[in-house]
Protein backbone atom coordinates (compact mmCIF):
# COMPACT_ATOMS: atom_id res chain seq x y z
CA UNK A 1 0.00 0.00 0.00
CA UNK A 2 2.76 2.26 0.50
CA UNK A 3 3.74 2.66 -3.01
CA UNK A 4 0.23 4.33 -3.72
CA UNK A 5 0.32 6.54 -0.90
CA UNK A 6 3.73 7.92 -0.50
CA UNK A 7 5.29 8.15 2.86
CA UNK A 8 6.28 11.71 2.48
CA UNK A 9 2.41 12.62 2.40
CA UNK A 10 2.13 10.64 5.47
CA UNK A 11 4.77 11.81 7.71
CA UNK A 12 3.72 15.61 6.38
CA UNK A 13 0.22 14.69 7.76
CA UNK A 14 1.59 14.03 10.93
CA UNK A 15 3.95 16.67 11.34
CA UNK A 16 0.75 18.41 11.14
CA UNK A 17 -1.06 17.17 13.58
CA UNK A 18 2.52 17.65 16.13
CA UNK A 19 2.35 21.02 14.99
CA UNK A 20 -0.86 22.23 16.93
CA UNK A 21 0.52 23.24 20.17
CA UNK A 22 -2.54 21.39 22.37
CA UNK A 23 -0.45 21.64 25.54
CA UNK A 24 -1.98 22.09 28.64
CA UNK A 25 -3.08 24.23 30.03
CA UNK A 26 -3.93 26.25 27.07
CA UNK A 27 -4.57 23.46 24.61
CA UNK A 28 -5.73 24.81 21.10
CA UNK A 29 -8.32 22.52 20.68
CA UNK A 30 -10.37 24.47 18.14
CA UNK A 31 -7.35 24.37 15.36
CA UNK A 32 -6.96 20.19 16.13
CA UNK A 33 -10.21 19.89 15.77
CA UNK A 34 -10.57 21.80 12.38
CA UNK A 35 -7.56 19.71 11.34
CA UNK A 36 -9.22 16.00 12.19
CA UNK A 37 -12.42 17.11 10.71
CA UNK A 38 -10.84 18.10 7.57
CA UNK A 39 -8.94 14.87 7.61
CA UNK A 40 -12.34 12.98 8.27
CA UNK A 41 -13.82 14.79 5.03
CA UNK A 42 -11.03 13.52 2.89
CA UNK A 43 -11.52 10.00 4.25
CA UNK A 44 -15.53 10.63 3.88
CA UNK A 45 -16.04 9.53 7.28
CA UNK A 46 -19.23 10.74 9.34
CA UNK A 47 -18.23 13.08 11.75
CA UNK A 48 -19.69 14.97 13.93
CA UNK A 49 -18.42 17.53 17.30
CA UNK A 50 -18.60 16.82 20.89
CA UNK A 51 -18.90 19.95 23.69
CA UNK A 52 -19.72 18.71 26.73
CA UNK A 53 -17.79 21.62 28.13
CA UNK A 54 -17.69 24.63 25.92
CA UNK A 55 -14.29 25.49 24.15
CA UNK A 56 -13.48 21.46 24.86
CA UNK A 57 -14.26 19.95 21.72
CA UNK A 58 -14.08 15.74 21.22
CA UNK A 59 -14.00 14.83 17.72
CA UNK A 60 -16.11 12.06 17.16
CA UNK A 61 -15.75 9.81 13.57
CA UNK A 62 -17.68 7.02 12.62
CA UNK A 63 -17.09 4.34 9.47
CA UNK A 64 -20.49 2.36 9.57
CA UNK A 65 -20.11 -1.49 9.48
CA UNK A 66 -22.29 -3.82 7.50
CA UNK A 67 -24.32 -5.16 10.64
CA UNK A 68 -24.76 -2.19 12.91
CA UNK A 69 -26.47 -4.80 15.43
CA UNK A 70 -23.15 -5.76 16.57
CA UNK A 71 -21.60 -4.15 18.97
CA UNK A 72 -18.67 -1.66 17.67
CA UNK A 73 -15.08 -0.79 17.64
CA UNK A 74 -13.82 2.52 19.38
CA UNK A 75 -10.23 3.47 18.82
CA UNK A 76 -9.67 6.37 21.40
CA UNK A 77 -7.13 8.83 21.30
CA UNK A 78 -6.17 12.21 23.88
CA UNK A 79 -5.67 15.81 21.41
CA UNK A 80 -3.78 17.33 24.67
CA UNK A 81 -0.52 16.86 25.60
CA UNK A 82 1.33 17.75 28.94
CA UNK A 83 3.50 21.50 28.81
CA UNK A 84 7.34 21.74 27.92
CA UNK A 85 10.39 23.16 28.98
CA UNK A 86 11.07 25.13 25.46
CA UNK A 87 14.83 25.55 26.39
CA UNK A 88 15.29 21.83 27.39
CA UNK A 89 14.85 20.48 24.00
CA UNK A 90 17.06 20.36 20.67
CA UNK A 91 14.57 20.62 18.74
CA UNK A 92 11.45 23.22 19.32
CA UNK A 93 8.54 21.35 20.94
CA UNK A 94 6.26 22.15 18.22
CA UNK A 95 8.10 22.06 14.63
CA UNK A 96 7.87 18.23 14.65
CA UNK A 97 11.56 18.33 12.87
CA UNK A 98 12.81 15.51 11.34
CA UNK A 99 16.56 14.51 12.29
CA UNK A 100 18.70 13.32 9.78
CA UNK A 101 18.14 9.32 11.45
CA UNK A 102 14.44 10.03 10.71
CA UNK A 103 13.92 11.02 14.51
CA UNK A 104 10.74 12.93 14.37
CA UNK A 105 10.95 15.66 17.65
CA UNK A 106 7.84 16.91 19.22
CA UNK A 107 5.47 16.93 22.40
CA UNK A 108 2.81 14.54 21.21
CA UNK A 109 5.04 12.26 19.28
CA UNK A 110 4.59 9.30 21.46
CA UNK A 111 1.77 10.86 24.09
CA UNK A 112 -0.34 10.33 21.95
CA UNK A 113 -0.50 11.65 18.24
CA UNK A 114 0.85 9.39 16.76
CA UNK A 115 -1.66 6.80 17.34
CA UNK A 116 -4.83 8.89 16.97
CA UNK A 117 -3.47 9.73 13.68
CA UNK A 118 -2.34 6.14 12.78
CA UNK A 119 -5.87 5.46 13.55
CA UNK A 120 -6.29 7.08 10.45
CA UNK A 121 -3.71 6.56 8.20
CA UNK A 122 -4.93 2.75 8.97
CA UNK A 123 -8.27 3.66 7.22
CA UNK A 124 -7.12 5.50 4.60
CA UNK A 125 -5.29 2.29 3.72
CA UNK A 126 -8.07 0.58 4.00
CA UNK A 127 -10.97 1.84 2.17
CA UNK A 128 -7.88 2.70 -0.77
CA UNK A 129 -8.40 -1.15 -1.06
CA UNK A 130 -11.64 -1.59 -0.91
CA UNK A 131 -12.30 -2.81 2.86
CA UNK A 132 -15.68 -2.91 4.05
CA UNK A 133 -15.93 -3.20 7.84
CA UNK A 134 -18.98 -5.22 9.60
CA UNK A 135 -19.11 -3.82 12.64
CA UNK A 136 -19.05 0.01 13.28
CA UNK A 137 -15.60 1.51 14.05
CA UNK A 138 -15.51 4.84 15.80
CA UNK A 139 -12.79 7.07 16.39
CA UNK A 140 -12.92 9.43 19.08
CA UNK A 141 -10.07 12.80 19.87
CA UNK A 142 -11.08 13.81 23.09
CA UNK A 143 -9.48 16.46 25.60
CA UNK A 144 -8.26 17.07 28.78
CA UNK A 145 -6.86 13.64 29.09
CA UNK A 146 -3.23 15.11 30.82
CA UNK A 147 -5.50 16.72 33.54
CA UNK A 148 -8.22 13.95 34.47
CA UNK A 149 -10.36 13.73 31.51
CA UNK A 150 -13.40 15.04 33.98
CA UNK A 151 -14.24 17.09 30.67
CA UNK A 152 -13.80 14.70 28.56
CA UNK A 153 -13.26 11.01 28.49
CA UNK A 154 -15.78 11.10 32.18
CA UNK A 155 -18.57 12.91 30.49
CA UNK A 156 -18.55 11.11 27.15
CA UNK A 157 -18.30 7.35 28.78
CA UNK A 158 -21.49 8.93 30.90
CA UNK A 159 -23.17 10.48 27.45
CA UNK A 160 -25.85 8.94 25.34
CA UNK A 161 -24.06 9.39 22.53
CA UNK A 162 -21.92 6.70 24.21
CA UNK A 163 -24.36 4.49 25.03
CA UNK A 164 -26.35 4.63 21.53
CA UNK A 165 -22.70 3.82 19.68
CA UNK A 166 -22.91 0.19 21.43
CA UNK A 167 -19.07 0.26 22.03
CA UNK A 168 -17.63 -3.69 22.81
CA UNK A 169 -13.90 -2.90 22.40
CA UNK A 170 -12.19 0.22 22.97
CA UNK A 171 -8.74 0.30 21.99
CA UNK A 172 -6.00 3.25 23.98
CA UNK A 173 -2.48 4.10 24.24
CA UNK A 174 -0.27 2.22 26.25
CA UNK A 175 4.07 3.04 25.89
CA UNK A 176 6.99 2.58 23.70
CA UNK A 177 8.96 0.02 24.36
CA UNK A 178 12.72 -0.05 24.20
CA UNK A 179 12.71 -4.30 23.11
CA UNK A 180 11.47 -5.16 19.67
CA UNK A 181 8.22 -6.62 21.74
CA UNK A 182 5.00 -3.96 21.68
CA UNK A 183 4.25 -2.77 24.91
CA UNK A 184 0.42 -4.37 25.61
CA UNK A 185 -1.88 -3.33 28.74
CA UNK A 186 -4.79 -5.17 29.79
CA UNK A 187 -5.32 -2.56 32.70
CA UNK A 188 -4.04 0.06 34.55
CA UNK A 189 -3.37 1.98 38.33
CA UNK A 190 -5.93 4.69 38.91
CA UNK A 191 -4.68 8.24 40.01
CA UNK A 192 -5.04 9.43 43.40
CA UNK A 193 -3.54 12.37 44.15
CA UNK A 194 -3.63 13.25 48.41
CA UNK A 195 -2.57 16.71 49.93
CA UNK A 196 -2.00 15.91 53.65
CA UNK A 197 -1.84 19.06 56.19
CA UNK A 198 -0.26 19.31 59.53
CA UNK A 199 -1.18 21.87 61.98
CA UNK A 200 0.08 22.25 65.58
CA UNK A 201 1.22 25.45 67.86
CA UNK A 202 4.11 27.90 66.68
CA UNK A 203 7.01 28.34 68.56
CA UNK A 204 10.21 29.86 68.89
CA UNK A 205 13.39 28.11 66.64
CA UNK A 206 15.37 27.76 69.16
CA UNK A 207 12.49 25.55 71.05
CA UNK A 208 12.32 21.78 71.39
CA UNK A 209 8.63 20.63 71.72
CA UNK A 210 6.33 17.87 70.51
CA UNK A 211 3.69 18.45 68.23
CA UNK A 212 4.90 21.07 66.32
CA UNK A 213 3.51 20.83 62.67
CA UNK A 214 6.73 20.33 61.05
CA UNK A 215 7.39 17.60 63.42
CA UNK A 216 3.78 16.05 63.10
CA UNK A 217 4.44 16.35 59.20
CA UNK A 218 7.33 14.84 58.92
CA UNK A 219 6.06 11.79 61.05
CA UNK A 220 4.13 11.46 58.19
CA UNK A 221 6.34 11.49 55.40
CA UNK A 222 8.27 8.97 57.36
CA UNK A 223 6.02 6.47 57.16
CA UNK A 224 4.85 7.21 54.05
CA UNK A 225 8.53 6.28 52.25
CA UNK A 226 8.15 3.28 54.54
CA UNK A 227 5.47 2.51 52.81
CA UNK A 228 7.19 3.41 49.49
CA UNK A 229 10.24 1.58 50.06
CA UNK A 230 7.96 -1.54 50.74
CA UNK A 231 6.35 -1.60 47.41
CA UNK A 232 9.62 -0.70 45.80
CA UNK A 233 11.67 -3.73 47.11
CA UNK A 234 9.02 -5.81 45.79
CA UNK A 235 9.88 -4.76 42.20
CA UNK A 236 13.20 -4.86 42.50
CA UNK A 237 13.11 -8.40 44.02
CA UNK A 238 11.27 -8.54 40.42
CA UNK A 239 8.44 -10.00 42.61
CA UNK A 240 6.21 -7.63 41.08
CA UNK A 241 5.80 -5.73 38.15
CA UNK A 242 5.32 -2.08 38.48
CA UNK A 243 2.38 -1.77 37.73
CA UNK A 244 1.30 -4.33 40.09
CA UNK A 245 2.37 -2.38 43.34
CA UNK A 246 1.10 0.89 44.95
CA UNK A 247 3.34 3.58 44.24
CA UNK A 248 3.62 7.02 46.18
CA UNK A 249 6.02 9.90 45.24
CA UNK A 250 5.95 13.11 47.23
CA UNK A 251 5.35 15.68 44.57
CA UNK A 252 5.60 18.99 46.42
CA UNK A 253 6.00 20.26 50.10
CA UNK A 254 4.48 23.29 51.43
CA UNK A 255 5.70 25.30 54.46
CA UNK A 256 7.18 27.84 56.04
CA UNK A 257 6.50 31.41 57.15
CA UNK A 258 7.49 33.48 54.27
CA UNK A 259 9.88 36.86 54.99
CA UNK A 260 10.76 39.38 51.60
CA UNK A 261 14.32 37.75 51.94
CA UNK A 262 12.75 34.49 51.68
CA UNK A 263 11.59 32.39 55.02
CA UNK A 264 11.53 33.72 58.76
CA UNK A 265 14.29 31.04 60.38
CA UNK A 266 13.47 31.64 64.01
CA UNK A 267 9.95 30.72 63.99
CA UNK A 268 8.45 27.08 63.72
CA UNK A 269 5.40 27.32 61.53
CA UNK A 270 1.66 26.48 62.21
CA UNK A 271 0.74 24.46 59.32
CA UNK A 272 3.26 22.44 56.94
CA UNK A 273 1.51 20.26 53.89
CA UNK A 274 2.42 17.73 51.52
CA UNK A 275 1.77 16.41 48.14
CA UNK A 276 1.62 13.18 47.14
CA UNK A 277 0.82 10.71 43.59
CA UNK A 278 -0.72 8.09 44.39
CA UNK A 279 -1.28 4.83 41.94
CA UNK A 280 -3.12 2.21 42.62
CA UNK A 281 -3.73 -0.84 40.86
CA UNK A 282 -6.77 -2.76 40.18
CA UNK A 283 -5.90 -5.34 42.58
CA UNK A 284 -4.93 -3.24 45.42
CA UNK A 285 -6.89 -3.28 48.60
CA UNK A 286 -8.33 0.12 48.43
CA UNK A 287 -10.17 0.02 52.05
CA UNK A 288 -7.08 -0.39 53.47
CA UNK A 289 -4.79 2.10 51.69
CA UNK A 290 -8.19 4.75 52.90
CA UNK A 291 -7.07 3.16 55.89
CA UNK A 292 -3.79 3.54 55.96
CA UNK A 293 -3.76 6.91 55.00
CA UNK A 294 -6.51 8.04 57.20
CA UNK A 295 -4.69 6.08 60.28
CA UNK A 296 -1.15 6.53 59.92
CA UNK A 297 -0.51 9.33 56.97
CA UNK A 298 -2.77 11.94 58.16
CA UNK A 299 -4.15 10.96 61.89
CA UNK A 300 -6.22 13.27 63.85
CA UNK A 301 -4.19 12.27 66.77
CA UNK A 302 -1.57 14.31 64.93
CA UNK A 303 -3.78 17.21 64.38
CA UNK A 304 -3.69 16.27 60.37
CA UNK A 305 -6.11 16.15 57.36
CA UNK A 306 -5.99 15.03 54.58
CA UNK A 307 -8.22 15.31 51.00
CA UNK A 308 -7.87 13.02 48.17
CA UNK A 309 -9.21 15.34 45.76
CA UNK A 310 -11.77 14.75 42.84
CA UNK A 311 -8.92 12.01 41.90
CA UNK A 312 -9.89 9.35 44.03
CA UNK A 313 -11.41 6.01 42.50
CA UNK A 314 -11.86 3.83 44.95
CA UNK A 315 -12.99 1.46 42.31
CA UNK A 316 -10.41 0.81 39.08
CA UNK A 317 -12.03 -1.86 37.53
CA UNK A 318 -15.34 -3.14 38.53
CA UNK A 319 -17.49 -6.13 36.91
CA UNK A 320 -21.25 -5.28 36.78
CA UNK A 321 -21.87 -5.59 40.56
CA UNK A 322 -18.89 -2.88 41.92
CA UNK A 323 -16.64 -5.65 43.00
CA UNK A 324 -12.97 -5.06 41.73
CA UNK A 325 -11.85 -7.18 38.67
CA UNK A 326 -9.49 -8.07 36.56
CA UNK A 327 -9.66 -8.00 33.06
CA UNK A 328 -9.29 -11.50 31.09
CA UNK A 329 -6.37 -11.52 28.78
CA UNK A 330 -7.47 -15.21 27.65
CA UNK A 331 -9.23 -16.96 25.44
CA UNK A 332 -12.46 -15.51 27.56
CA UNK A 333 -11.18 -12.24 26.44
CA UNK A 334 -11.71 -12.40 22.02
CA UNK A 335 -10.01 -8.68 21.67
CA UNK A 336 -7.11 -9.94 22.94
CA UNK A 337 -6.00 -13.03 21.29
CA UNK A 338 -7.09 -10.97 17.88
CA UNK A 339 -4.94 -8.73 18.60
CA UNK A 340 -1.99 -10.66 19.08
CA UNK A 341 -2.46 -12.35 16.05
CA UNK A 342 -3.32 -9.32 13.76
CA UNK A 343 0.18 -7.45 14.99
CA UNK A 344 1.91 -11.21 14.17
CA UNK A 345 0.12 -10.67 10.90
CA UNK A 346 1.46 -7.07 10.29
CA UNK A 347 4.79 -8.81 11.06
CA UNK A 348 5.54 -7.67 14.77
CA UNK A 349 6.00 -9.18 18.05
CA UNK A 350 3.32 -8.66 21.12
CA UNK A 351 5.47 -8.64 24.77
CA UNK A 352 3.43 -10.30 27.96
CA UNK A 353 0.27 -8.05 28.78
CA UNK A 354 0.80 -5.20 31.60
CA UNK A 355 -0.87 -3.15 33.57
CA UNK A 356 -0.70 0.13 32.69
CA UNK A 357 1.98 2.03 35.33
CA UNK A 358 0.39 5.18 34.96
CA UNK A 359 -2.89 6.28 34.27
CA UNK A 360 -5.09 6.63 31.31
CA UNK A 361 -8.71 7.74 29.78
CA UNK A 362 -9.53 3.60 29.52
CA UNK A 363 -10.57 3.91 32.72
CA UNK A 364 -13.62 5.56 32.32
CA UNK A 365 -14.80 2.81 29.81
CA UNK A 366 -13.31 -0.37 31.90
CA UNK A 367 -15.13 1.58 34.77
CA UNK A 368 -18.47 0.56 33.02
CA UNK A 369 -17.51 -3.01 32.46
CA UNK A 370 -16.19 -2.53 28.71
CA UNK A 371 -12.82 -4.31 27.72
CA UNK A 372 -10.36 -1.84 27.13
CA UNK A 373 -6.69 -3.14 25.72
CA UNK A 374 -3.77 -0.29 25.94
CA UNK A 375 -1.59 0.09 22.88
CA UNK A 376 0.66 2.10 20.80
CA UNK A 377 2.87 0.75 18.46
CA UNK A 378 6.25 1.46 18.88
CA UNK A 379 8.93 -0.81 19.74
CA UNK A 380 12.58 0.06 19.57
CA UNK A 381 12.01 3.72 21.10
CA UNK A 382 13.29 4.58 24.09
CA UNK A 383 9.94 5.51 26.34
CA UNK A 384 10.10 9.01 26.60
CA UNK A 385 6.32 10.38 27.54
CA UNK A 386 6.45 13.80 29.46
CA UNK A 387 10.23 14.14 28.57
CA UNK A 388 12.24 16.53 27.24
CA UNK A 389 13.19 15.93 23.31
CA UNK A 390 10.32 13.29 23.26
CA UNK A 391 9.79 11.48 19.29
CA UNK A 392 9.41 9.04 17.15
CA UNK A 393 11.08 7.25 14.71
CA UNK A 394 9.46 7.55 11.17
CA UNK A 395 9.85 3.93 10.05
CA UNK A 396 8.19 2.82 13.58
CA UNK A 397 5.56 5.59 12.75
CA UNK A 398 4.89 4.05 9.80
CA UNK A 399 4.96 0.55 10.81
CA UNK A 400 2.33 1.55 13.18
CA UNK A 401 0.20 1.88 10.49
CA UNK A 402 0.81 -1.21 9.47
CA UNK A 403 -0.45 -2.90 13.15
CA UNK A 404 -3.18 -0.63 13.07
CA UNK A 405 -4.35 -2.04 9.43
CA UNK A 406 -4.26 -5.34 10.18
CA UNK A 407 -6.05 -4.87 13.66
CA UNK A 408 -8.85 -2.69 12.38
CA UNK A 409 -9.44 -4.73 10.04
CA UNK A 410 -9.69 -8.22 12.54
CA UNK A 411 -11.29 -6.36 14.95
CA UNK A 412 -14.22 -5.46 12.50
CA UNK A 413 -14.60 -8.16 10.76
CA UNK A 414 -15.23 -10.26 13.61
CA UNK A 415 -18.47 -11.82 14.12
CA UNK A 416 -18.59 -14.33 17.34
CA UNK A 417 -18.34 -17.80 16.40
CA UNK A 418 -22.21 -19.01 15.38
CA UNK A 419 -22.49 -22.04 17.78
CA UNK A 420 -21.51 -19.88 20.39
CA UNK A 421 -24.32 -17.12 19.67
CA UNK A 422 -26.93 -20.25 19.31
CA UNK A 423 -26.00 -21.65 23.04
CA UNK A 424 -26.42 -17.69 24.34
CA UNK A 425 -30.04 -18.55 22.92
CA UNK A 426 -30.19 -22.07 25.10
CA UNK A 427 -29.60 -20.42 28.25
C1 LIG B 1 -4.50 11.91 36.54
S1 LIG B 1 -5.18 11.62 35.03
C2 LIG B 1 -3.90 10.88 34.10
C3 LIG B 1 -2.97 11.85 33.50
C4 LIG B 1 -1.73 11.18 32.92
N1 LIG B 1 -2.06 10.27 31.86
C5 LIG B 1 -0.98 10.49 34.03
O1 LIG B 1 -0.93 9.28 34.10
O2 LIG B 1 -0.41 11.16 34.84
ZN1 LIG C 1 0.46 11.70 29.06
ZN1 LIG D 1 -1.51 9.92 26.91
Amino acid sequence: ADDQLPASAIISRFQQYLQINTAQPTPLYRVAADFLLAEAESLSLQSQTLEFVAGKPLVLLKWPGSDPTLPSILLYSHTDVVPVEHHKWSHPPFEAHVDPDGNIYARGSQDMKCVGMQYLEAIRRLKASGFNPVRNIYLSFAPDEEIGGHDGAEKFADSDVFKNMNVGIVLDEGLASPSEEYKMFYGERCPWWLVIKATGPPGHGAKLYDNSAMENLFKSIETVRKFRASQFDLVKAGLKAEGEVISVNMVFLKAGTPSPTGFVMNLQPSEAEAGFDIRVPPTADVESLERRIAEEWAPTSRNMTYELGQFKQKTPVTDNFGRPRVPTTGSSNPWWALLEKAVQKAGGKLGKPEIFPASTDARYFRNQGLPAIGFSPMANTPILLHDHNEHLNQAEYLKGIDMYESIIKAYSSYVEHPSKESSKDEL
